[in-house]
């Protein structure tokens, strides 16, 4: 297909692993056999996950254009800028990073510990500063952007979750022909996936891929950006870009976008007692560590559409886990204990 054709680094140790989850399943009443795509095991840069497997296409086209600094922005917190700068290191360029306040808390250590500080710790330029959050582009990342020409650098400019961007959804299109070959080898089907959707392009990759193999695969995205609707036209938009350059007759229904905003907290960045509820289910089933600010929103979102039904009994149900573990840290105060 068009998709194996366009250029793309090595930053994965492979397929990631499709685990079984014995525990939640049985947890959550044992009618749905739940599952989860490993991305937060995907690659030994820096912790992985989702950011990474799309930076495999954005770092090629950085190569291809003979950059030598990544430009992006994301939160304090942010796994993407944290990845952002890990594949730049290990591809021998440089990253500077825009991290804004994009999450009004400052719980001890915030700006210390977790993924800014392995970013710190891999000679990232880290600049903080106090815009607020939005999944568009943001202001102060052409700033930087003018500082690495001014030092003779060649920019490349990544966008927030690397996702409104012409290459950012092919990452996870190309997750869905990966899977599908671990289903063959595995003899399983996976009727519907559920994904956390912030800046879009791992759920659009995920909505393309499915639509393209036409199985009817369902793709279920949970809201985690607290801004659904500015969330959902982003999605859709990759979607179709993606759809556009992979294969000009694939077409995108507004029906093929689920994003389900009850299980968002109300703000990005924020867990509330669903979300702390949904990690501790999680980390004590099957011992799988999800994150307050994505994966517990999205882990809450699963377990909900299973207790309700929405996921009907006899389905297989891949939960795709993009990671975020790092920012765990930082969030240490929201996990009281005696
Ligand atoms: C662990 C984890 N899980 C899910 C998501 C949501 O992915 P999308 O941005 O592709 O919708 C992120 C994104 N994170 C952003 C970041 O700056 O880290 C882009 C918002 C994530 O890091």
């Amino acid at each position: 297909t068009k998709l194996a054709s366009i250029p793309k680094e090595n930053f994965l140790f492979g397929p990631s692993p499709v685990q079984y989850l014995p525990n939640l399943t049985t947890a959550l009443g044992g009618q749905v056999k739940v599952y989860a795509k490993r991305e937060d095991c995907n690659s030994g840069l820096a912790y992985g996950g989702n950011k990474v497997r799309k930076l495999e296409y954005l770092v090629a086209d950085a190569k291809l254009k003979g950059c030598d600094t990544l430009v992006s922005v994301g939160g304090v917190q942010s796994n993407h800028t944290r990845a952002v700068t890990a594949t730049a290191v290990a591809s021998g360029m440089t990253a500077v990073t825009v991290q804004e306040k994009w999450v009004p808390i400052d719980p001890p250590l915030y700006a210390e510990t977790g993924n800014i500080l392995l970013s710190r710790i891999m000679g990232g330029d880290v600049r903080l500063n106090q815009e607020d959050f939005d999944i568009g582009h943001k202001a102060a990342t052409e700033q930087a952007f003018k500082d690495v020409e001014a030092r003779g650098g060649k920019p490349y400019y990544i966008p927030a979750g690397a996702s409104d961007h012409e290459l950012g959804g092919l990452g996870f299109t190309n997750l869905v022909v990966e899977l599908a070959e671990q289903e063959a080898a595995q003899g399983i089907y996976f009727d519907t996936l559920v994904v956390c959707s912030v800046t879009g392009s791992s759920h659009a990759g995920l909505i393309v891929g499915a639509v393209a193999e036409g199985k009817g695969r369902k793709v279920i995205g949970i809201d985690a950006s607290g801004k659904v609707e500015a969330t959902r036209t982003q999605v859709t938009r990759i979607a179709r870009n993606t759809a556009k350059l992979l294969d000009p007759e694939l077409v995108i229904k507004d029906e093929d976008v689920i994003l389900d905003d009850r299980f968002n907290a109300g703000i990005y960045g924020i867990p509330d007692e669903q979300t702390i509820k949904a990690i501790e289910m999680a980390a004590r089933t099957d011992s799988m560590i999800t994150d307050p600010v994505y994966e517990g929103k999205s882990m809450a979102g699963m377990i909900e559409l299973i207790k309700e039904g929405t996921i009907k009994p006899g389905s297989n149900v891949l939960y795709i886990h993009l990671g975020g573990q790092p920012a765990l840290n930082a969030y240490s105060s929201y996990f009281p204990h005696n």
